[in-house]
């Protein structure tokens, strides 16, 4: 099994007692903020500091292509996918406009997109862009006839993804955004969620980019063909990615593992983001309490990885575009419940008469 090169610990006692504290001496009613300052404290749990920090942030955009379109299991042809890793590079897509609205930067990682991507046209578009080239294969091979890589590939995925988190947190990022590009990929997160959850496959099945009714019912039966040709052991969640994950859902879950393990939090995104997070809970169920959910995705299995996750989705906007585009979207709710314990000044420090308890 692959192992973790650090262990990740425990979130730091002391912070969340101290941040709790001092939430309960601001001038507000205490708890009033309600979740945020849940956030709060448990940033100050992550950070091991009474008063936490969510800045900077960056999105981690991974990209990787899938064999198992071939299968005609997704809207859009595999193409897109080396043609949005241009257009993030850019400035011009969704994560990029949401990403500047949090402050945050984008980083695009090509850990196994089809085609090179044409560096000649790699603009460069708002100054916190970087492209890193860590291609493992090029795309995963059709899981509906053989398993999506081999174990040494998922490795190697994992390993790429562990190498980004590690330097991201020496950079300084306090937050990290999961996000993903990848045609195919809800064919590979659904068959991830059935195996890891044990729920039948028509459950975790979904429009993807944009299947009609007989679209998801035949994306269904590839992913049941999928999992009877591999027969992925639930037990072993590297072999799970291996057999019928993604290259960029492996490199995703190796992200969040060297995050929890270097103490920075992790915002995960929709139902491709949470099927990678549930492989590192599986991997290491220590990474849990340095994660956060953004919002809920329409993709009918999101809600099953999030119960499996247990975490609590901080919006239901309806989306399902992937990219990173919600999680990006929460890093401001990150950030203010971060300034609250910063910024707002005490019952003693204001002058304002607190509570009869
Ligand atoms: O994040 C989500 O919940 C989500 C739901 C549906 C689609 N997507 C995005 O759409 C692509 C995968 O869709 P598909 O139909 O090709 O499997 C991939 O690039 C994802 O980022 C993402
Ligand atoms: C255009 C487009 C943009 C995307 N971003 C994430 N997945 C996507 C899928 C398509 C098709």
């Amino acid at each position: 099994m692959w192992k973790l090169p650090k262990q990740i610990e425990q979130l730091n006692q002391e912070s969340i007692e101290q941040a709790r504290m001092r939430h309960d001496q601001l001038t507000k009613p205490p708890g009033s903020l309600g979740m945020l300052e849940e956030i709060g404290i448990r940033l100050a749990g992550i950070q091991g500091a009474t008063i936490p920090t969510a800045e900077p942030a960056a999105v981690v955009v991974m990209a990787g292509d899938h064999g198992v379109t071939e299968e005609g299991v997704s809207a859009f042809p595999s193409e897109v996918t080396v043609q949005m890793v241009l257009n993030f590079m850019a400035g011009g897509a969704a994560i990029n406009v949401l990403a500047r609205n949090a402050g945050a930067d984008v980083h695009v990682v090509d850990i196994g997109v089809k085609a090179d991507i044409p560096l000649e046209q790699v603009q460069a578009g708002n100054s916190g862009n970087r492209l890193w080239i860590e291609k493992v294969r090029y795309g995963t091979g059709n899981m509906a006839k053989e398993p999506a890589m081999t174990r040494d590939e998922a490795e190697q995925a994992l390993s790429v993804g562990w190498k980004i988190g590690r330097e991201l947190s020496v950079q300084g990022y306090k937050v990290i955004a999961l996000g993903e590009m990848g045609i195919g990929n809800t064919t590979a997160s659904a068959a991830i969620a059935s195996v890891l959850t044990g729920k039948p496959v028509p459950e975790v099945v979904g429009a993807g980019t944009g299947l009609s009714t007989e679209g998801i019912r035949h994306k269904s039966e590839v992913i049941e063909r999928a999992i009877a040709t591999n027969a992925p052991d639930p037990q072993d969640p590297v072999d799970v990615l291996a057999k019928v994950g993604g290259l960029e859902i492996a490199g995703l879950t190796g992200l969040t593992l060297a995050c929890a393990a270097h103490r920075v939090a992790v915002v995960v995104d929709g139902f491709i983001a949470s099927a990678a997070a549930i492989a590192a809970v599986r991997i290491e169920p220590a990474v849990q309490p340095y994660l956060f959910a953004s919002h809920k995705s329409v993709e009918p299995g999101h809600r099953i990885l999030l119960e499996a996750l247990d975490l609590q989705p901080l919006f239901d906007f309806s989306m399902r575009l992937g990219e990173g585009s919600g999680a990006s979207l929460a890093l401001p709710v990150l950030q203010g419940a971060a300034r609250v314990l910063k910024e707002m000044a005490t019952f003693a420090e204001a002058g304002v008469s607190d509570g009869v308890s």
